[in-house]
């Protein structure tokens, strides 16, 4: 059966997280301390939405995909936290168990990856087996997951390969280097899908493209939304992909969720100061380069961070209150729009003016 055909059974999908993230921490263990990586962090994925993460290099993004498929290395610890999945009944769409993906043993976890929720990293050609046709490394995944082999693995392949956008029959007989980074990318998020996931997590799947390419892969992962249906979480620092992707964006600062909203409220209304200050740096087309402007300073050092919002020492809003007390992320006028500032109500404001 295809993604299309998930979830028919339940109404209003939209407003169903699938994912709920609740007071998540890592931190890893470092030769100068504990880097707390991700701190606190909530955050629900919805059914059938893509959620994109941005924020600066450094900002946790990668840490927080990597905990959801519990692949993160062996020096980081999780001292807390929750992450809520729900399951969906493949055969009628119906709501199944919600799992707590921290709490699943081995065998569950198996199950989990691939089949419940995939993850693509950058650097295509370092997933890769050199040594291996691209069939060979489908066989091996569909191996290990007890999905279907032979023809009917092969018939699966080439028709993800057909939504993808590669010619199917060259790719599947390819070795990964006779292809071009693009053509790899698609690979993976071909692979990514081969035991049809609810949730796909990208992180920065473009990167590393040249600009045509990672149009293309734009374009691609468009396509499969409406073709498939399942949830998405975009990783990426690149404001104007997420812009063109998502439904929803949250913005991450020093470890922390620092504000959530609908992509037009992100784009046309935010109101923490980083987000804004984020949006200022993109240039267009259309922007004189006298309105660009980056955001001054430098992230924190996330194993001595400053006290506060971790961002004051970088805001030109910034005031007593802000160096000494962090502010939690809470509903601003819209329910459905979260911020953590002090400041939220004036920044817009203050920071256009
Ligand atoms: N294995 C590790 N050991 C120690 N520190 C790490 C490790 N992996 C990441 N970090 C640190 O954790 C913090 C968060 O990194 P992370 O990669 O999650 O951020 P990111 O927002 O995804 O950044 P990028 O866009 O550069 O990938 C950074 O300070 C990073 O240096």
């Amino acid at each position: 059966m295809t993604q299309a055909a998930i979830y028919p059974e339940v109404s209003h999908r939209a407003e169903i997280p699938i994912l709920s993230i609740r007071n998540l921490s890592i931190s890893y263990q470092a030769k100068r301390g504990w880097v707390q990586a991700v701190r606190n962090v909530n955050l629900d994925v919805r059914m059938g939405e893509a959620l994109a993460l941005i924020g600066e290099s450094g900002s946790g993004k990668t840490t927080l995909g990597l905990e959801i498929v519990r692949l993160l290395p062996s020096n980081a610890r999780v001292p807390q936290g929750e992450i809520l999945y729900q399951k969906i009944k493949k055969n009628s769409g119906g709501l199944g168990p919600t799992v707590d993906v921290m709490n699943l043993g081995t065998q569950a976890l198996r199950q989990f990856r691939w089949k419940e929720c995939a993850m693509v990293f950058q650097a295509a050609l370092n997933a890769f087996n050199p040594v291996l046709r691209v069939s060979d490394q489908f066989a091996d995944t569909a191996r290990a997951h007890g999905y279907k082999q032979g023809r009917e693995l092969e018939e699966r392949a080439k028709e993800l390969f057909h939504l993808v956008r590669l010619e199917p029959e060259r790719v599947w007989k390819a070795y990964p280097h006779e292809l071009s980074g693009g053509m790899r990318q698609r690979v993976l998020i071909a692979l990514g899908l081969l035991l049809e996931p609810q949730l796909l997590i990208l992180d920065e799947p473009t990167t590393a493209l040249d600009i045509l390419t990672q149009r293309n892969i734009m374009d691609v992962l468009k396509d499969l939304r409406t073709q498939l249906n399942f949830s998405m979480i975009f990783i990426s620092h690149d404001l104007s992909l997420a812009a063109e992707l998502a439904d929803r964006v949250a913005t991450m600062y020093a470890g922390r969720v620092v504000e959530v909203s609908d992509v037009y409220t992100t784009f046309k209304h935010p109101h923490h100061p980083y987000t804004i200050g984020l949006i200022k740096a993109v240039p267009t087309l259309t922007t004189h380069k006298d309105n660009i402007s980056s955001i001054p300073g430098s992230p924190p050092d996330l194993i001595n961070m400053p006290a506060g919002c971790k961002f004051h020492p970088r805001c030109p809003l910034a005031d007593d209150r802000c160096r000494h007390e962090e502010p939690n992320l809470e509903p601003t006028t819209n329910p459905d729009h979260l911020v953590a500032c002090w400041k939220w109500k004036t920044a817009r404001l203050d920071m256009t003016a």
